[in-house]
């Protein structure tokens, strides 16, 4: 007799941590790459002439064939036709291609004149060619990583829906936010090393890793696929999937509150991840410390979005109140940048700088722990792989245009200056203008949050709700 299958691998909670682990590893390695040149536009700027607005253009560029290609609309098109396992191995291959085509382009091999030099130095001369290279490879890295995201945040779905979702969420979160600890203390240590190359170097071997980890998460989604088949051919499993279609986008793109998350997310993220990409060049600035110290300052961001983001996942679990904390973090979050932008010099000392980098933590533990795990609730399972990549493919028009706007604002707020560091003089940008900018998208957050909590006591999403179903 052939014995009946009750159970799979998603009511182990051993089986679904590992699978949670195991994505998230992929994850941490892929912010370790998002962030490698980070802290490190002012040696940039010295070695490869990188100057804000180049540095900012490269920044944007890995959200470039995601926004204009629509790649990110076909991945999560993609996931929902050929699911998790494949979709992540794709993205792991993108991002690896990506991240060896960007080491190339900074690399000395390619910098003293190697293939492609002359091509890529023969036109837009105003750009340097080694910047052009970075901007292809992180265009296509940046289409692996995003794909991976949606990959990942459906894949955390389908193994916790129902169960510790919001804090599976956090903690995969977390791993990666301990992703961007690690870079901006590895990669100015690399780079006094062995310049900027070694940090990419390792960043992209380590993606190698990350490449690897997705092959072994493919075989425990095979595992649990199968037996969910079972399951269903057995009649236990009564909610079998429908079909995903094409026209099931307009069901996505025509609901207000899903519109009004995905602007919500837009202007958030532009405020954070943009800066990420600014603020050790800032603290050098505001400060007057080394690439190295002030990267380690801005170190302690993500660890404290690390530690809090999966507690506040438990509590949105267990007790709700998502909205609530989207209007919270938005707030604090402008707070934090008017800090940055308004305290005049003499009072902006270390423990400040600290202060508002802890609690710009605490706004990116609130957001991010809300936000994702509420799109579940607004849309049907079988376009959630298109919804989150719909909602990316909105927040990556912001990642892409904020550092392009925020580096013209650097250069044009400081005439002169880039001028005078290529001349070899110790001179330093004031950064008032772009952290005003960020402040502006914080405002703009925080407004649609207030109006995404009216919306809800209207409509009834239960984003206020728990999300474990007792
Ligand atoms: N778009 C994704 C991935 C990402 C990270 N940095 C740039 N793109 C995303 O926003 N994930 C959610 C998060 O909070 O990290």
């Amino acid at each position: 007799m052939v014995e009946k299958i009750h159970t799979t691998l998603r009511d182990s909670s051993v089986a679904r941590w590992t699978a949670l682990i195991l994505l998230a590893s992929t994850m941490f390695v892929a912010y370790m790459f998002i962030d490698v040149l980070a802290p490190l536009s002012t040696m940039l700027e010295t070695s490869l002439k990188w100057t804000p607005d180049t540095f900012g253009a490269v920044a944007g560029s890995e959200y470039f064939l995601n926004v204009f290609a629509f790649f990110l609309i076909f991945a999560g098109i993609i996931l929902d036709r050929i699911g998790v396992r494949r979709a992540a191995l794709v993205s792991g291959f993108l991002m690896v291609i990506g991240a060896s085509i960007k080491l190339y382009g900074i690399s000395d091999y390619f910098n003293a004149g190697g293939f492609g030099y002359d091509f890529f130095n023969s036109f837009w001369t105003g750009f340097p060619g080694s910047a052009k290279v970075a901007c292809i490879g992180f265009a296509i890295f940046g289409c692996g990583v995003e794909m991976a995201g949606v990959t990942v945040s459906k894949g955390i779905v389908k193994w916790f829906a129902g169960k510790e979702l919001a804090l599976a969420m956090g903690l995969e979160m977390a791993i990666a936010r301990l992703g961007v600890f690690a870079v901006f203390r590895l990669s100015p240590f690399l780079a006094e090393k062995g310049g900027v190359t070694l940090s990419v170097g390792v960043g992209t071997l380590l993606l190698l890793i990350g490449l690897l980890t997705f092959g072994v998460y493919f075989f425990f989604d095979k595992k649990l696929d199968a037996q969910t088949e079972a399951l269903r051919a057995a009649g236990d499993e009564t909610s079998q999937e429908e079909e995903f279609r094409i026209s099931d986008l307009k069901t996505i793109f025509t609901s207000k509150t899903f519109m009004v998350v995905a602007g919500l997310c837009v202007l958030f993220y532009s405020a954070i991840f943009p800066f990420q990409k600014f603020a050790t060049g800032m603290l050098e600035s505001r400060l007057g410390m080394t690439t190295s110290e002030a990267s380690s300052l801005f170190s302690y961001f993500p660890i404290g979005a690390m530690i809090l983001t999966p507690l506040l996942g438990w509590f949105i679990d267990n007790k709700g109140k998502a909205a609530s904390m989207l209007m919270l973090g938005s707030l604090l979050m402008i707070v934090c940048h008017l800090i940055f932008a308004l305290t005049p010099t003499e009072s902006f000392t270390f423990a400040i700088a600290l202060t508002a980098i802890i609690v710009l933590g605490v706004s990116f533990s609130l957001v991010p722990a809300s936000l994702w795990p509420s799109v579940p609730k607004l849309v049907d399972n079988k376009v959630l792989g298109s919804a989150y990549s719909i909602i990316f493919w909105i927040q990556n028009i912001g990642l892409m245009l904020t550092p392009i706007l925020i580096g013209w604002a650097l250069k044009s707020s400081n005439p002169g200056i880039a001028e005078q560091i290529a001349a070899g003089e110790a001179v330093k940008y004031n950064y008032t203008v772009p952290m005003l900018i960020f402040a502006g998208f914080g405002v703009a957050a925080l407004l649609l949050a207030f109006y995404l909590k009216a919306l809800d006591k209207k409509k009834g999403f239960g984003l206020e709700l728990p999300n474990i179903v007792k």
